[in-house]
């Protein structure tokens, strides 16, 4: 992936609907074609990553916990936020779903698959509502030396919303080290691919939830991915996570 092109000059005091608003979405769109993942560079500030990543002792925030460990999942914590989701949680989530439902709707359409999806994200989230998918599903995750997060989907029931974000909340190389964001693609009848995402602090990862469609020669097929992070090799390290669709 080359980033490059998508980096912006952005100061402390762009609002996350800005920040979302400068990106140029069609290079974004044509990574996500190209790789099943893209970076957004700087979608947070460092004083926003580090406000969020203080919330994840704050239990009034979120609806659950989850041990990593006890469920097979790798090593490692998070929490889904409950609603009213927190600023910028909320924002972003809003702003950045418009940008992506195109391409969502694309994707499924070379799919073969029938669901396509409203131009906004209060629509679609009713949609999840009447599916009985009605819990948010926006998390962060904290990582300490030795943890890491198994390969995985983030599927909660029947609508899936095929592209999610990830924000890395710490710094590489000061707050932590390894603990690298990582996606596979497994390929009908081959070997799979991978990629291992570069991103700093405030960066953000947008990338195919589970399956996308890829050019071939004799037509499109469908891969299937998953992501997950590498062990870390030192320090802490917080995520935040953005799902477009809710869970039951
Ligand atoms: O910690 C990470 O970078 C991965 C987080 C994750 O699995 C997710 O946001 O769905
Ligand atoms: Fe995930």
């Amino acid at each position: 992936m080359n980033g490059s092109a998508l980096r912006l000059p952005v100061s402390a005091g762009t609002s996350a609907e800005a920040r979302v608003a400068g990106y140029d979405w069609q290079a974004i769109a044509g990574e996500l074609d190209g790789f099943g993942c893209t970076i957004l560079p700087a979608l947070l500030s460092a004083d926003q990553c580090r406000a969020l990543a203080a919330l994840y002792p704050d239990e009034g925030h979120f609806r659950s916990r989850v041990v990593m460990a006890r469920h097979g999942f790798g090593r490692g914590e998070y929490r889904y936020f409950s609603y009213p989701l927190p600023d910028p949680v909320e924002a972003l989530r809003t702003a950045i779903y418009p940008h992506l439902a195109g391409l969502a709707d694309r994707w499924n359409a070379r799919m073969g698959i029938d669901q396509r999806y409203p131009a906004d994200h209060a629509a679609y989230l009713a949609r999840c509502r009447e599916a009985g998918q009605v819990r948010p599903t926006p998390l962060l995750l904290r990582y300490g030396s030795g943890d890491h997060n198994c390969l995985h989907q983030d599927i909660y029931g029947e609508l899936v919303f095929p592209i999610q974000i990830a924000v890395l909340l710490s710094e590489p190389g000061e707050d932590f080290t390894g603990g690298e964001f990582v996606l596979t693609e497994q390929r009908p009848r081959m070997q799979s691919r991978v990629e291992v995402v570069p991103l700093r602090r405030g960066d953000a990862v947008a990338f195919a939830v589970h399956h996308r469609p890829v050019q071939g020669t004799r037509g499109t097929y469908r891969v299937t991915m998953r992501h997950g992070v590498s062990r870390l090799r030192s320090g802490e390290r917080h995520t935040l996570g953005i799902i477009f669709h809710d869970a039951p």
